[in-house]
């Protein structure tokens, strides 16, 4: 599906309000995931993710001095259509690295989002950096299949799942030495994701059943989580002064997307975003 019609169905997601644009999604995703399971079953995807390039330590390259720049690759979004071309997802990633992002995210969701496992691989073959996929992981397939296209961290979303899943997925990402990146939007799913066990914990400005984005969240929440936990600001980050917000509230990382794609030079969009979370001024978390 092309990212227009993507967007197209997500207008009419909106009239549906009381589903939600996070249940669409989530059908959606199930249906793919079923596809894909059928073409090479879960034991196969589990040998080819034993057979994969050994994981990266995200949690280690997060916690390094500064704050942290997490730079997404992502095609098109239910908010706002498409936003990029991206004919080379692998240069794209490369510049990212090159501007000095400390991991790199790859949407891998295709309906809405535009991405595929495919954009997964090439930029996994491109960088050295840890490389988190982004998508609705909603069984222990997904992250399987994370690991055999050479995954270092894995999103998992509070608000998509119940909590003996969350567990289970969570678990099932750290057996395979990977990073669970626990995705929240209030509160009440902080809690859960630190009962969960969540060690890295990203807390969306973005509401993923209204699309509504709300920057205050992140000051809300990551004061309320201990400080071993990696703390990470995701989406409205426009530039370095979101950064700067970001970590005067304790974020050791931001994660962005749109505001990288739709530069004219990513790279240098990076640099700037780098150079800000270097800066002496910028706030530290207080370990
Ligand atoms: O493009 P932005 O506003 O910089 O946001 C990036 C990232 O936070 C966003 O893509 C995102 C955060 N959580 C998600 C879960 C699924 C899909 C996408 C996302």
């Amino acid at each position: 599906m092309t990212a227009e019609h993507a967007h197209a169905e997500g207008n009419q997601a909106g009239t549906t309000a009381s589903l939600g644009v996070l249940d669409e999604i989530l059908a959606g995703v199930r249906e793919d995931v079923a596809r894909r399971q059928e073409q090479v079953p879960l034991e196969r995807i589990r040998e080819l993710a034993a057979a994969a390039a050994p994981p990266l330590d995200a949690y280690a390259a997060l916690r390094q001095p500064g704050v942290a720049v997490i730079a997404e690759v992502k095609r098109a979004s239910p908010s706002k259509g498409k936003l990029a071309e991206i004919a080379d997802p692998a240069e794209l990633a490369g510049e990212y690295a090159a501007g000095g992002a400390r991991a790199i995210s790859v949407l891998t969701e295709g309906r809405w989002f535009g991405g595929s496992l495919e954009d997964f691989a090439a930029v996994r073959a491109a960088v050295k950096v840890p490389v988190l996929r982004k998508d609705f992981v909603v069984s222990s397939y997904q992250v399987h299949e994370a690991r055999a296209y050479g995954a270092d961290l894995v999103l998992l979303i509070v608000a998509a799942l119940e909590q003996n899943a969350l567990v289970g997925l969570l678990e099932r990402i750290e057996s395979l030495g990977m990073t669970a990146l626990v995705e929240v939007h209030d509160e009440e799913e902080a809690d859960r994701a630190l009962e969960a066990g969540a060690q890295v914990i990203g807390v969306n400005a973005r509401d993923l059943r209204t699309l509504e984005v709300d920057r205050s969240a992140f000051e809300r929440i990551a004061p309320g989580l201990p400080s071993s936990i990696v703390k990470i600001a995701e989406s409205g980050v426009r530039g370095p002064h979101d950064l700067i917000r970001y970590a005067s509230a304790g974020a050791d990382a931001v994660l962005v997307g749109e505001g990288l794609v739709t530069q004219k030079s990513p790279r240098e969009a990076v640099a700037e975003l780098v150079n800000a979370g270097n800066h002496p001024a910028t706030p530290r978390p207080v370990r």
